[in-house]
């Protein structure tokens, strides 16, 4: 009821002895607390905070508008109510290798379990847009350097992205992910591989954990959890996914209201209102206290 009771640093813990243990971690994107909720009930390993969808959310391209503050908001909202470990993507650090410490310390103290920091210049765009710019290796090693030296939980991930591919191809890919590590990244994000071979030579360059981006309507195929994890993917996002399955069944709904000056034929589509109560664990409140939740389901339509 209420929030997770896991605390932070439990919860960074597990992820890095999950992904120690080589299965791979499934993370779709929680485009808010609710969803957040969803993903963990289905049984999923961690959950992904997408810059895209934040910056979508507030009716924004994904072209490093949103802030720190905001990205920290929301990483907290969702870091509060699921035991699950979050990934959240802070886009280039929102500054200098300066700014990158201080946006590792408020992320830590927003609760999740890790970050990546991508090498695109400021400001960044989405990684599977044309036209994107990476900054220099050594700019790119100060940023994961200052991150690395600002954290104080041990745990806390730091995953270094890097969006190379798309620009000098896939060996300077490779490069930029092992200078990466050297510099302390936990982790990499090989951002818009063309397909699975591409993801086993980042794998075959680097010792640690490989994240793959699975990304509709990208650069990338998209490969089933199976063909990544037998390539050696560590961990899959599935960063807008449920915002774009949200948003399409949503834009039916306002067209069907239109056409049919109803919502009758969508419901059975619906979310009812029990499962989102479940979901949510109005029972939880119940039985804190028996006064608060006086709502019967059994009297309404569902
Ligand atoms: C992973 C990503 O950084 C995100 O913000 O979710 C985006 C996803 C997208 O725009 O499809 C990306 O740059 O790949
Ligand atoms: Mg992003």
């Amino acid at each position: 009821m209420l929030h997770s009771t896991i605390t932070p640093s439990a919860k960074r813990a597990a992820f890095r002895a999950r992904l120690a243990s080589g299965e791979l971690v499934r993370m779709p994107g929680a485009f808010n607390p609710l969803s957040a909720k969803l993903i963990e009930e289905k049984g999923f390993e961690g959950v992904y905070i997408s810059g895209a969808v934040l910056s979508a959310d507030l009716g924004l391209p994904d072209i490093g508008l949103t802030t720190l503050s905001e990205v920290a908001g929301r990483s907290a909202q969702i870091a509060r109510v699921t035991d699950l470990p979050a990934l959240v993507d802070a886009d280039t650090g929102f500054g200098e290798p300066m700014n990158v410490a201080r946006t590792v310390q408020i992320l830590e103290d927003a609760g999740v379990a890790g970050l990546h920091l991508e090498d695109q210049v400021n400001p960044k765009r989405c990684g599977h847009l044309d036209g994107k710019q990476v900054v220099d290796e050594q700019t790119a090693l100060k940023r994961i350097r200052a991150a690395v030296e600002a954290r104080r939980d041990p745990d806390f991930l730091i995953m270094a992205r890097t969006d190379i591919r798309g620009i000098d191809g896939l060996e300077a890919a490779k490069d930029r992910a092992k200078a990466l590590v050297d510099a302390g990244a936990d982790a990499i994000f090989p951002e818009a591989m063309a397909d699975l071979a591409e993801f086993a030579a980042i794998r075959a360059a680097v010792d640690v954990p490989v994240l793959a981006n699975m990304t509709e309507f990208g650069k990338s195929e998209l490969f089933t959890t199976q063909q990544l994890a037998d390539v050696g993917v560590n961990i899959v996002i599935f960063p807008v996914s449920l915002l774009r399955l949200a948003m399409g069944a949503a834009e039916r709904g306002l067209d069907t209201i239109l056409a049919e000056g109803s919502l009758t034929s969508r419901v059975p589509e619906m979310q009812t209102r029990a499962r989102l109560y479940e979901l949510v664990d109005y029972a939880g409140y119940s039985s804190f206290d028996a006064d608060i939740y006086t709502f019967d389901l059994r009297n309404n339509h569902n």
